[in-house]
């Protein structure tokens, strides 16, 4: 399987198109369309959430429902490009009198100075249309997709919030069944300790007066993802090694780790590796689950835990030191309309970007063209690693 993002954040619409994808699969819309409105929410988000009411269309490779095999094309449309549609237009150039909004001083933080420099844009907007995480939604309906798809399988997949800024929005390992129950059940704030939420509101409202942006840290688990998913056997084949690249990929993502994280170089091996056990019921399987559920670029078995840390948003409304890129004078960074956080939606985005890759491997492991014979063969094989 294979995908393709395309658009600009204020041009008509966004567009994704997946390929390799097996037929047969019932999906659901609406649970793409309620991940697409998750993905709008939580606290912080700046004004264009309230013009944006995003919803999918697809306009190739599903019929009545169901998925043929063929390309699936994806698309999202931009409600805000009526309010750009001549300075977004594709096509047609506006008369010289209209204010195109051009950006000429670069944000730190963003992709504007270096895009420019790159590309030889002397407008930034041509860098920040695309370097947008207006893409991430269509990145969240290529996920849902996958996602339906693993739950078809048994997998179960959840994103949510570990940190805003300074403030610990949950601390717990999840190494019970009972904490990954919780995690993958939490609401659609996806902070799975409420008690926290009004303190976060409030440290969120204060960044914002201070004309400050704030950053965070998401967890993905996936639970009941079978061993063997990725190969230790070439460096790039490694299954931890493609997700930490799909997590970097999203904008704003500084740092992945798996299971207990930065914190395994800090400790002796007695505490870090998870003893191997076997019963009848359960076949193969560890008393804990530190090193996140791979060993050797593997699945193991056991509930896959990512972390990610994503940096502060770079546009700020107290701008910082920039420089004019056309008259090289000193300048204030230029401030487009901006979120103070996007913790909460990136959260929904690490879970899209995780059941892609996790989808990409199964099907680049089992025969993909129907979905009945992916089943079977999924089904057979994770028979077969139990009674190894
Ligand atoms: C869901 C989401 C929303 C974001 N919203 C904004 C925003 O409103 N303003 C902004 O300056 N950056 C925002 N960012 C971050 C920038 O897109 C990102 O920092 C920029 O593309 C530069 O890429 P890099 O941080 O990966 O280097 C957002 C990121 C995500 C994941
Ligand atoms: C549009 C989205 O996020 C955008 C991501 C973004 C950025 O620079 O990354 C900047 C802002 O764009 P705008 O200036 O149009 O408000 C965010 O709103 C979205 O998540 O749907």
């Amino acid at each position: 399987m294979i995908y393709f993002t395309a658009g600009e954040s204020h041009g008509p619409q966004l567009t994704g198109i997946i390929e390799g994808f097996p037929a047969g699969l019932h999906l659901s819309i609406d649970r793409i369309n309620q991940k697409l409105s998750e993905r709008q929410k939580g606290y912080g988000r700046g004004y264009r959430q309230k013009i944006e009411k995003d919803q999918v269309k697809i306009t190739s490779g599903v019929r009545h429902g169901i998925t043929l095999g063929s390309p699936i094309t994806l698309t999202i449309a931009n409600i805000d490009h009526k309010h750009w549609s001549k300075i977004m237009n594709p096509i047609h150039r506006p008369n010289p009198d209209t204010n195109l909004r051009e950006v000429k001083n670069p944000r730190p933080g963003h992709a504007d100075l270096v895009g420019g420099m790159k590309y030889g844009h002397r407008d930034l907007r041509n860098v920040l249309e695309r370097s947008s995480a207006r893409e991430t939604a269509m990145r969240v309906a290529i996920g849902a997709i996958c996602t339906q798809l693993l739950n078809e399988l048994g997998i179960r997949i959840a994103g949510y919030v570990r940190q805003i800024g300074s403030i610990e929005a949950d601390s717990d390992q999840l190494l019970t069944p009972d904490q990954i129950e919780r995690a993958i059940n939490c609401n659609d704030l996806r902070i799975v300790n409420q008690d926290k939420v009004e303190a976060i509101h409030e440290f969120i409202d204060q960044t914002k007066k201070a004309g400050d942006t704030l950053g965070g840290i998401v967890r993905v688990i996936a639970e009941n993802v079978p061993a063997g998913l990725g190969s230790y056997t070439s460096w790039n084949e490694k299954l931890d090694s493609k997700i930490a690249a799909a997590v970097i990929g999203i904008n704003a993502f500084k740092g992945v780790s798996f299971g207990d994280g930065f914190d395994l170089g800090t400790k002796p091996g007695s505490q870090v590796m998870d003893p191997i056990y076997w019963d009848q019921d359960q076949g193969w399987y560890r008393s804990s689950d530190h090193l996140g559920g791979f060993e050797g670029g593997m699945t193991n078995g056991m509930p896959l835990i990512i972390n990610a840390a994503m940096k502060p948003i770079p546009t700020l409304y107290k701008p910082l030191h920039s420089v004019a890129i056309d008259t090289k004078e000193e300048h204030k960074a230029s401030i487009e309309r901006s979120d103070v956080t996007a913790i909460v939606p990136a959260s929904l985005v690490i879970e899209a970007v995780v059941a892609i890759e996790l989808c990409k491997a199964i099907l680049g492991t089992f025969d993909c063209a129907s979905m009945d014979r992916l089943k079977k063969q999924y089904h057979d094989y994770c028979d077969e690693l139990k009674n190894y």
